[in-house]
């Protein structure tokens, strides 16, 4: 399924962060959404996911135009939010947290324990007794039971070494080929990101200082380098 967002205006309150981005995501493809702290990459998916009110814009996925600030039915039109947060119920299992979230066509419990073999041997124990790493491959698992048709995955890698991210991000890009989603990753770790995205955006104080393949921005660190500190604007 495909994301197309149009002059998306997102903030908190009445404060607009981001003004006028546009970007497309067809399915089955990854955007690596990269930037520093504040630039306003966190509020661009709570926007996109309801859980922030739209300033102003439209996002549509595939066909149909979503409402703004209502994370129910933008959830239940195929997208879905990875919050950076994890966001997961400590006292339930892994098997319940799945079992919970599970939807008509979604991944099934025997492919979440393919996809994330880390999880198989802990499927009774509490969210809140996984490692790190674990609670991550929790949170995108119940995502993928969902049947998302737009993944939207922030800061997969917070707090996990980075030997473990290494592990994760590969499994990002098998979702994207194997379920067609539409994906977007919000990454710190810049160079594994562009290893699995196939467009990456560089966001800046709230706007786009750079757009391109993933394929060129690995070959350009320096162009790379000077959009991280605000080079010129390119939306
Ligand atoms: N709850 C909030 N209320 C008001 N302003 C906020 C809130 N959360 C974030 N902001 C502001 O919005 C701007 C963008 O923050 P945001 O968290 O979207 O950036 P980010 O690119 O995701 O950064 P990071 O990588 O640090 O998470 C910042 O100036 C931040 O101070």
């Amino acid at each position: 399924m495909s994301l197309v967002v149009s002059g998306l205006v997102a903030g908190h309150g009445k404060v607009p962060v981001v003004r006028g981005l546009d970007l497309a995501v067809p399915g089955g493809t990854v955007l690596a959404l990269l930037g520093p702290n504040g630039a306003g990459k966190s509020t661009v998916m709570l926007t996109l996911a309801g859980l922030l009110p739209r300033l102003g814009g439209e996002v549509r996925v595939g066909d149909r135009s979503l409402p703004s600030g209502n994370p129910g039915r933008t959830n239940k039109s195929g997208l879905v939010l990875v919050p950076d947060s994890r966001a997961l119920f400590g006292g339930l299992t892994v098997a319940e947290t799945l079992s919970l979230s599970e939807r008509e066509g979604g991944v099934t419990s025997a492919e979440v324990s393919d996809l994330f073999p880390a999880l198989r041997k802990r499927w009774k124990v509490k969210a809140a007794a996984l490692s790190g790493g674990e609670q991550q491959m929790l949170a995108v698992a119940r995502a993928l039971v969902q049947k998302p048709g737009v993944l939207l995955i922030d800061e997969m890698s917070m707090g996990l070494a980075p030997v473990i991210v290494e592990g994760l991000l590969p499994v990002v890009r098998d979702i994207a080929d194997s379920t067609g989603a539409a994906v977007i990753l919000v990454e710190q770790h810049v160079a594994l990101a562009l290893e699995v995205a196939d467009e990456a955006m560089v966001l800046v104080h709230g706007a786009v200082t750079l757009r391109g393949t993933a394929a060129e921005l690995r070959k350009s660190p320096e162009v790379l380098r000077g959009a991280y500190f605000g080079g010129d604007t390119a939306a």
